[in-house]
């Protein structure tokens, strides 16, 4: 691995696939003009909208996102992972809710599928009822790359879930993926600390793609998209506004940081 910037792209998306995938290009187009050689989308990219019009237009859903997610790392020449967006399951009228690596020549590297289903009644009066619509998948995935280190896949509510993320540095993760749509209500107090969290216990450095602002009357999410390095300062944040996040991913910081905090190493579970 060499030094790279990475940047986790921050959108407001609805339930227009179009304009979602129109928006996702020139947020892409910014990243990599600006240098970016590793973008993530956040989840949800290609679709925000009601969880039952989501379900009906899943086919249609997954067939777009993944056509673009291969010709937009193609055409801008860039690694690019969008995540997540709705893939009928096998045997059930459910979805995985699938985050998809693509690399520049537009070849798929890594899938996966969220292990954790956001099923919460918030105090704010919102109710989220993910296993509705999505079944879980079961399989940790981290993607080895010569040059981009080695990558290991989450989306949203996983980041909840510390056990995944010790799974995902123990199976030699240096990077962490959390593509999100987090809501405004738990996003206030718990994203960045969350996040911050993840970095500094498994030493790694963390690109949090997020979704921002008023997707449909009452959805709004937190924004923040945000790269964090392994010592848990946050290199680059987004804002609330549509947007990208940039930081350098550098091995030498990483090793020197390994180095000076050996958690990794300390573990005895
Ligand atoms: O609902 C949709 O339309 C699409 N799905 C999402 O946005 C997902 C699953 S409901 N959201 C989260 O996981 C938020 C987690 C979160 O906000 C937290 O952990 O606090």
């Amino acid at each position: 691995m060499e030094s790279y910037l990475a940047a986790a792209i921050q959108m407001t998306s609805t339930a227009d696939i179009e304009a979602n995938l129109d928006q996702a290009y020139a947020l892409i187009g910014i990243a990599v003009r600006r240098g970016a050689r590793l973008v993530s989308l956040p989840e949800n990219f290609a679709f925000l909208g009601l969880e039952a019009e989501k379900l009906a237009l899943a086919p249609r859903i997954a067939e777009m996102s993944e056509k673009f997610l291969v010709s937009a790392a193609r055409d801008w020449a860039v690694t690019l992972l969008g995540g997540g967006y709705p893939v009928m399951a096998e045997q059930t009228a459910k979805c995985y809710n699938t985050a998809l690596l693509v690399g520049p020549e537009g070849q798929e590297l890594g899938r996966y599928r969220k292990l954790h289903l956001f099923d919460v009644n918030l105090p704010d009066g919102n109710t989220y009822h993910e296993s509705d619509s999505i079944v879980p998948g079961k399989d940790l995935v981290v993607v080895s790359s010569d040059t981009l280190g080695n990558l290991g896949l989450s989306v949203c509510y996983d980041l909840r879930f510390p056990e995944l993320y010790r799974a995902l540095s123990a199976a030699g993760a240096e990077v962490l993926l959390v593509p999100s749509a987090f809501t405004a209500f738990t996003g206030k107090d718990h994203w960045r600390v969350l996040l911050q969290a993840r970095a500094i216990e498994n030493t790694c450095y963390v690109i949090a793609a997020a979704q921002t602002g008023e997707h449909y009357p009452r959805r709004q999410t937190y924004g923040h998209a945000m790269i964090v390095d392994p010592w848990g300062n946050v290199l680059s944040d987004a804002g609330d506004t549509t947007g990208i996040a940039i930081g350098e991913i550098n091995p030498m910081r990483l090793e020197a940081v390994r180095r000076q905090l050996p958690v990794l190493q300390h573990r005895q579970l």
